[in-house]
């Protein structure tokens, strides 16, 4: 009997790390002569992320929007096509950070009556900064999305461990057990995970720390896991995406109640890189990811830029394919035109 593809979910919030975890996976996968294939979901109009993505891996693209709400159906399309077409070993999603995993989950298992699908694993990879940074605040619709996000996951990656001090990763730990009680907690820098247990943790029976129970983080079925999952979807998934001199809604349903919103920039021309890492240093904390492709003209070469949770890291690139000068930048009701004004100032200060 024809084998069901194993699917496995990368959740977590805004630049928490998934492309990093994805960009392990694949390695690992292909390393092992499988060959896997990825759905990559997007609130902008540009997929940066695929950039990082070898150019051999089927990759299927869902932009402009939010796979756990109104693109939903496209995301059972896009398995459906790469498993009839591409046949690969594995599929791995890639959620956007605004996602609310359940739906996602719910997404593929609807999936799974029409091709053969297998969902593994739901991973979430916590950002430990920004999660702590919340935990003291204790409020907002950023934090109960972590959290859902959390208590959604099979396995928790506890990622930039790096930028928090041991009393505080004890603390997060803790934090992680009481919102997730099943999940194992994996500490990592830049997502480095043993891969192999990583995707073979339910086969391999990994268990918690102190866990006694066996319990290996097998995915939890909508059914009984909707207590733990709770679900408030209009709340917590917002897309709203407005890209350069051409706004529009990306979801109707969701807009009324959205909190996430995405820019897309398209540059004029190249800009001075100074100035350029001075207006990421500069922006507001309301917008907490940023990411692009930009050409400077005091450097040479083009960079791919990120910024997440106030780190920024520039790397040089060479886009696959034909890439327009781009940046999007994604928050929580930020003032666009404001960000719009300066990104455009930044290239007529160029040019005079
Ligand atoms: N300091 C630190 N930075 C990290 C770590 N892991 C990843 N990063 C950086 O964080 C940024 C975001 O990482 P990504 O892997 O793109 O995050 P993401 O979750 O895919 O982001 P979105 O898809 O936009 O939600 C990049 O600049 C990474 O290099 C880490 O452990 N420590």
């Amino acid at each position: 009997m024809e084998q069901a593809v194993p699917v496995y979910i990368l959740s977590g919030f805004l630049g928490s790390g998934k492309t990093t975890l994805l960009q392990k996976m694949l390695s690992a996968f292909r390393a092992d002569g499988k060959r896997p294939a990825v759905v990559m979901n997007e609130l902008g109009d540009v997929n940066l992320d695929g950039q990082l993505i070898d150019a051999r891996v089927p990759t299927a693209e869902l932009l402009g929007g939010c796979i756990c709400c109104s693109i939903r159906g496209d995301l059972s399309l896009q398995l459906v096509e790469l498993v009839q077409q591409e046949a690969p070993d594995v599929i791995i999603i890639e959620a956007t950070g605004a996602a609310n995993p359940l739906d996602i989950l719910e997404g593929v298992s609807e999936t799974s009556l029409y091709v053969r699908l297998e969902l593994r694993q739901l991973i979430t990879v916590v950002d430990a900064a920004h999660l702590y940074d919340l935990y003291q605040e204790q409020r907002g619709k950023t934090y109960r999305l972590m959290q859902e996000q959390i208590r959604c996951a099979s396995i928790l990656l506890l990622n930039k461990t790096d930028r928090i001090n041991g009393e505080d990763r004890d603390l997060l730990n803790g934090l992680l057990r009481q919102w997730n009680a099943y999940a194992p907690v994996l500490p990592a820098v830049q997502c480095d995970v043993p891969i192999e247990t990583l995707v073979n943790m339910d086969i391999a029976g990994v268990q918690r720390e102190g866990q006694q129970d066996g319990h290996a983080g097998s995915i939890p079925h909508s059914g009984s896991h909707a207590n733990a999952c709770s679900h408030d979807h209009g709340e917590f998934c917002g897309c709203s995406d407005s890209s350069d001199g051409h706004e529009h809604a990306a979801h109707e349903p969701h807009d009324a109640h959205s909190h996430v919103m995405a820019y897309t920039h398209y540059f004029a021309g190249p800009v001075n890189s100074v100035e350029f890492e001075k207006l990421l240093q500069e922006l507001p904390r309301d917008i907490y990811r940023a990411k692009g492709i930009l050409t400077f003209h005091d450097t040479s070469g083009r960079f791919l830029f990120q910024y997440a949770y106030r780190e920024s890291d520039f790397m040089k690139i060479d886009p696959q394919g034909e890439v327009q000068d781009v940046a999007v930048f994604i928050g929580e009701h930020f003032e666009k035109e404001e960000i719009k004004r300066r990104l455009s100032a930044l290239v007529d200060s160029s040019v005079s």
